[in-house]
Formats: structure tokens, C-alpha cells, sequence
């Protein structure tokens, strides 16, 4: 018989000390059997060994900005400021050499960044300007969140009210568009939308996005009064230029934002129509931007771009494909074992931020979000009007609501009750806007959401199982840890399923492995948000509670700390703290690693 020793790790599970002791034998079982634990005391000693964090660097992420507790990421990555001695010991800052003033970037534009907080541009901003200014068909590649839409919308701006493309561009009631940008989805054109919205209004010029599931007519009425910039999905553009509501004669940009999912989404066709509507190519510059460029892009990009276009790769051949700014993690978890597990990655990890959940299938994203408390789904099949509605509420006498679509296309008069209201909003405020407005904090979905979408104070990613490809990891990742901002992103995989290695490599990520939360772990950070709360709490409370308190201290014999860690404990609704697998995360399991001296043979 091989002796057999028991080791309990709750700690990190270390794939290359899996590897040197291969003669251990994992096995899993319900806590409550008895026949896999001597003692209960045995169990608590190690549990409490568990509790130790292994602080082995090795096995994180390289690109990690921040490597220590799982909790409070919510930090900004500063930007180095250089500030010099100026006269009478007056601080003068060294201007950056990306600073928005040493572009050409006039005035109206500047102010608009400004009041946005831009006061410099992002290196794949500077390093492509010029070059879309003077007139280059240019290809652009930087990491998520690196600012590539205005990467192309600040020069093209500026070339149409200052630039070469001021002197042929067309003004007036019923000018064609100058501008064509093509988006794989319509969150994405509904977002680079509002960007020319904003800073293309600054400077006068006036945009329409225009996509499938929507109503035709506004859209209609929008590109025959006359538009500027035409921002858009494929099908819906293409069946507007069929229509001949767009008109493609004086077009002097055209640009395809994520332009490898618009081609791997099978717009090819699509997209190779409406380019080939110009009729002189040599009059339009073609701009290609995405944080993901594979090389049958590259290929197809030729033959739209013109062979002078500059190419601008900051990412290029450097191993490291993903997010910089994000911590990237896996966890070993079944499916089982998600609903349990997800909640407290959430509190973990989540900073008390937005998070973003993926899954494959759209069943699997309303299954999921039916299970975690204040979830929505977004995916393809969710109406439209649904998916990324901004109502407002004009008015709201006693018995008529009157909600008035955000870009005043569409006017929805709704009568009834006011106690229909609770009702009737509810639906109204799905989804995207709501998620953006932070009605709802978590947000379960598909693939539609992987791309582009650019929000606010999104902490944490949580992807249930890898995905079939390395650019959709590329970019779900990249929904966090953007403009400079830290963030998590957290891989589920079940070992027995799923493989990591094909997305470490290709992304050249350096997982950093975790197991699922435990009990301790999350009730830390429940105990530091209440502890918080409870300095909050009135001293007015404290005569009412004190003698209960006092006859508490005098007769529990534990210690005023024990008394008020036990006090917060239930203020977090913790009575007991559970295991959990280290496999599949499952609660209630404990994992054993049965070291033998021997090899062992299985009877077959
Ligand atoms: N120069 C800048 N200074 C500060 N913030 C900026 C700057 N440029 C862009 N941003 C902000 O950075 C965020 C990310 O920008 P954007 O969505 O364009 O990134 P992206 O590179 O297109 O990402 P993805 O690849 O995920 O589509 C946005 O909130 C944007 O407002």
C-alpha cells in the first residue's frame, strides 16, 4: 500500500508543481463525508492553513498593473506629469508632447475635448493625425481602449472644416454625405454616433446613424434633409443606397471601425458593395481601424485601401495582444457551480463597479442573468428599441406619459394610469442605456457586447468559458481597463471541458490562476464596506442598543473585537463560512491531493 498524505490547498493552483509531483492523486468529495477527513479539528487546522495566501508572483500575470488583494482596483493609472520650477517658485508644466494644442486641432474642436477632459492625445491619436490630415489611407491598430475612435474622427473633422476636404464638400439642405463610417453592430455605430455628434457639432457639421432593426423612415427623412456623416451598420447602409437615400458622389471618407468582425460577421459582401459605389476611389480616403488585425484582413484591406496607405501597428509583433491595463485570470469552475460563483468574483473583484458577463449562447446569457440578482441580457435577439433606448420623460400629468425618443426621430404618446407607470418603464429602461446609467450593474451578454462598446467604470469582465477564438478574448477583456484605467478580467473554465492554452498563447496573456473566491476572502470585503457603513451609523442609536451591548461583552467571553467582528459578520449576512471545490468551485466540496511514494496503476 502507498502511503497517502493529505494536503488541502485552498491557495492558488500552481499548474507547474501539478506538474513536478505527478504521482498525486486529486480527489473530491462532499465535505460531510466522513470517511475522507480524520477530525473536524484536522479540517479546521487545514482550512486555516488555506486561508494563507500563497504569494507566489510567478504565477501572475506579467501584464498586471496591480498584483495584490483582489479587492479595490477602482484606480487610475496616472499619466506622468512633468512639472518644472518656473518663475518665484511657480509650478509650470512641461507640455506634453501629445498635448492637444501642438495639433493641428482648431479652436471649437479643442474646447469640446476639453470639456471632456481631453487635454492630450493617446500615442495611436498622435501617431495617425498628420497622416489622415494630409490625405493617407491609413490603417490603425492599438490595444482596447486606447482611443481609436477619435483616432479617425478628430483629422477627419478637421480636414473637412479646415483641411483638403474643405474646398469640394458640399453645405446646405440635401448635401450627400462626406463621411461613411461602417460599424459591425448597432451599439458600436449608435456610440462612434455620439462622438461625431458631439465634436462634429462643435464645428457644424451634422451627423445620422442609421441601422438594421429600426424604423426606416426617421433614417430617411435624416439622410434626404442632408448629412455630413453618415454612421451605420452594412445591411441597413447598403439597402439606404439601394434605396438611393444615400448618395456616395462627394464622399470623402470612408471608414471601417472593427473591421475585422464586420468582415468575419459576413458583411464582406456588403461592405464590397457599398465601397464599390465610389466611383472615383482616388478622390475618397479609406481609413481600417481595430485592436485586432489578422492577416486575412490585412489581405482584404488592400484591396480597398490604396497601396500608398501608412500603416500605424502599436501593437504589432509584441507578444502581449490583450489589455495592458487589465489583470488577466482564469478560474477553474463547472457550470454548475456558476451561479454560486460568479456573485462573489463580483464582490471580490468588482470593486463595487459595473460588470460585463459573457457567455456563448443567448440562452445561456438570460438563463444567467434570471440567476444573479439585478442582471439584464443583451443579445442579438432582444428587440432593438430594447437593446439601446434614451427616453425622457417630458412630462408626466396624472394620467398621460409622454416619452420623447433622444434624437427626436420617433414620438411615442402613451396613455394611462399612473400605476401603469412602474409597469410600463420598466422594459423602457433595458439594457445598454440602463447598464450606462447604472440602473443595473451587472450586465450578462453575448458577443454582441465584446466589441467596441466603450462605458463607464466597467470593473470587472467575467467570461464563462474560453472563448472560440483569441480576438473575442482580445476584445471582452477589453471592456474594462480603458483610457488609461485599471480592471479585471476574469476567465471561468472547467478543466475537465475546456482548454486555456490555445488563448494563452495566441493572445500572449499570462493567466495568472486562481480558484473561486472563498468564504473568507469575500467576507473580508464584505466586513471592509461595513465597517465603513457602521462609522456611518447615528450616535443617536447608541442609548438604545448600549446595556444589550454591555450585557453581551459581560457574558459571551469573547473580547469587544471578537463581539463586533461577529457583529459585522451578521450585518453581511455571515453566520458560518463554507469550503468549496478547487476543481469545479462547487460549494460544500473539499479538495484533497493524496500524495502516494509509489506510482499507482489503475486495475485496467
Ligand atoms: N486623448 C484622450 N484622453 C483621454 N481619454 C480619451 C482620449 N481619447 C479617447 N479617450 C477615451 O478613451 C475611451 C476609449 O476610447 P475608444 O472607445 O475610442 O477606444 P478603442 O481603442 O476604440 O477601444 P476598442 O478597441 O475597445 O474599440 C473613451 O472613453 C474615450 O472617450
Amino acid at each position: 500500500m502507498p502511503s497517502l498524505s493529505l494536503t488541502s490547498n485552498n491557495s492558488s493552483v500552481d499548474p507547474k508543481k501539478e506538474k513536478k509531483t505527478k504521482k498525486k492523486i486529486v480527489l473530491e468529495t462532499q465535505e460531510t463525508d466522513p470517511l475522507m477527513v480524520s477530525s473536524k479539528k484536522e479540517k479546521k487546522k487545514e482550512k486555516r492553513k488555506a486561508v494563507e495566501f500563497d504569494d507566489d508572483d510567478e504565477e501572475r500575470s506579467e501584464t498586471s498593473s496591480e498584483l495584490g488583494e483582489p479587492v479595490n482596483l477602482k484606480k487610475k493609472s496616472k499619466k506622468a506629469k512633468v512639472v518644472e520650477e518656473g518663475k518665484d517658485g511657480e509650478e509650470v508644466k512641461a507640455e506634453d508632447p501629445n498635448a492637444v494644442t501642438r495639433f493641428r486641432i482648431s479652436e471649437p474642436l479643442r474646447e469640446a475635448l476639453k470639456k471632456r477632459g481631453i487635454e492630450a492625445l493617446f500615442p495611436i491619436q498622435a501617431r495617425t493625425f498628420e497622416d489622415i490630415l494630409n490625405g493617407c489611407d491609413l490603417v490603425g491598430r492599438a490595444r482596447t481602449g486606447q482611443g481609436k475612435t477619435l483616432a479617425f474622427v478628430l483629422p477627419i473633422l478637421e480636414s473637412l472644416v479646415n483641411g483638403p476636404a474643405k474646398a469640394s464638400r458640399k453645405t446646405g439642405y440635401g448635401r450627400p454625405p462626406s463621411v461613411l463610417v461602417l460599424l459591425p453592430t448597432r451599439e458600436l455605430a449608435t456610440q462612434v454616433f455620439d462622438d461625431f455628434k458631439v465634436y462634429g457639432g462643435a464645428v457644424g457639421l451634422n451627423s445620422c446613424c442609421v441601422y438594421g432593426g429600426a424604423s426606416y423612415q426617421p433614417q430617411e427623412l435624416a439622410l434626404k434633409r442632408g448629412v455630413d456623416i453618415v454612421v451605420g451598420t452594412p445591411g441597413r447602409i447598403k439597402d439606404h443606397i439601394e434605396k438611393g437615400n444615400i448618395d456616395l458622389s462627394l464622399l470623402k471618407f470612408r471608414v471601417l471601425d472593427e473591421s475585422d468582425e464586420m468582415l468575419r460577421m459576413g458583411f464582406v459582401e456588403d461592405v464590397e458593395l457599398i465601397l464599390g459605389k465610389v466611383e472615383d476611389v482616388r478622390k475618397v480616403q479609406t481609413l481600417l481601424f481595430s485592436a485586432t488585425l489578422p492577416d486575412w484582413v490585412k489581405n482584404i484591406s488592400s484591396r480597398f485601401l490604396k497601396p500608398t496607405k501608412k500603416t500605424i501597428d502599436l501593437v504589432g509583433n509584441e507578444k502581449m495582444k490583450a489589455s495592458t491595463n487589465v489583470r488577466h485570470i482564469v478560474l477553474p469552475c463547472s457550470t454548475a457551480a456558476m451561479p454560486q460563483v460568479i456573485p462573489d468574483v463580483i464582490s471580490c473583484y468588482g470593486s463595487g463597479g459595473r460588470t460585463i458577463i459573457f457567455t456563448e449562447k443567448r440562452e445561456s446569457a438570460n438563463e444567467l442573468a434570471g440567476l444573479l440578482p439585478g442582471a439584464r441580457a443583451l443579445h442579438g435577439e432582444i428587440q432593438q428599441s430594447k437593446r439601446e433606448v434614451n427616453f425622457c420623460i417630458l412630462m408626466v400629468p396624472s394620467t398621460v406619459l409622454m416619452f420623447v425618443y433622444e434624437q427626436n426621430v420617433s414620438i411615442v404618446f402613451v396613455f394611462g394610469f399612473l400605476n401603469c407607470f412602474g409597469s410600463s418603464l420598466g422594459p423602457c429602461f433595458v439594457t445598454l442605456s440602463g447598464f450606462r446609467s447604472g440602473k443595473f450593474l451587472t450586465l450578462v451578454a453575448t458577443n454582441v457586447a465584446a466589441r467596441g462598446l466603450d462605458i463607464n467604470d466597467v470593473q470587472l469582465i467575467i467570461q464563462c468559458e474560453p472563448p472560440n477564438d483569441v480576438e473575442a478574448y482580445i476584445h471582452r477583456s477589453g471592456r474594462t481597463g480603458r483610457a488609461g484605467n485599471s480592471g479585471v478580467a476574469v476567465m471561468l473554465y472547467d478543466p475537465r471541458r475546456s482548454n486555456i492554452s490555445k488563448i494563452q498563447r495566441e493572445s500572449g496573456v499570462k493567466f495568472e490562476h486562481i480558484t473561486a473566491p472563498r468564504a473568507e476572502d469575500i467576507a473580508k470585503a464584505a466586513g471592509v464596506g461595513a465597517a465603513e457603513t457602521i462609522t456611518q451609523v447615528s450616535d443617536s442609536v447608541i442609548p438604545a442598543f448600549k446595556s444589550a451591548a454591555e450585557d453581551l461583552l459581560s457574558t459571551s467571553g469573547l473580547s469587544a473585537v471578537e463581539l463586533l467582528a461577529k457583529a459585522l459578520a451578521k450585518a453581511t449576512g455571515y453566520t458560518e463560512i463554507k469550503s468549496r471545490s478547487l476543481l469545479t468551485s462547487m460549494d460544500n466540496h473539499v479538495t484533497l491531493l493524496l500524495e502516494s511514494g509509489k506510482p499507482i496503476y489503475t486495475p485496467s
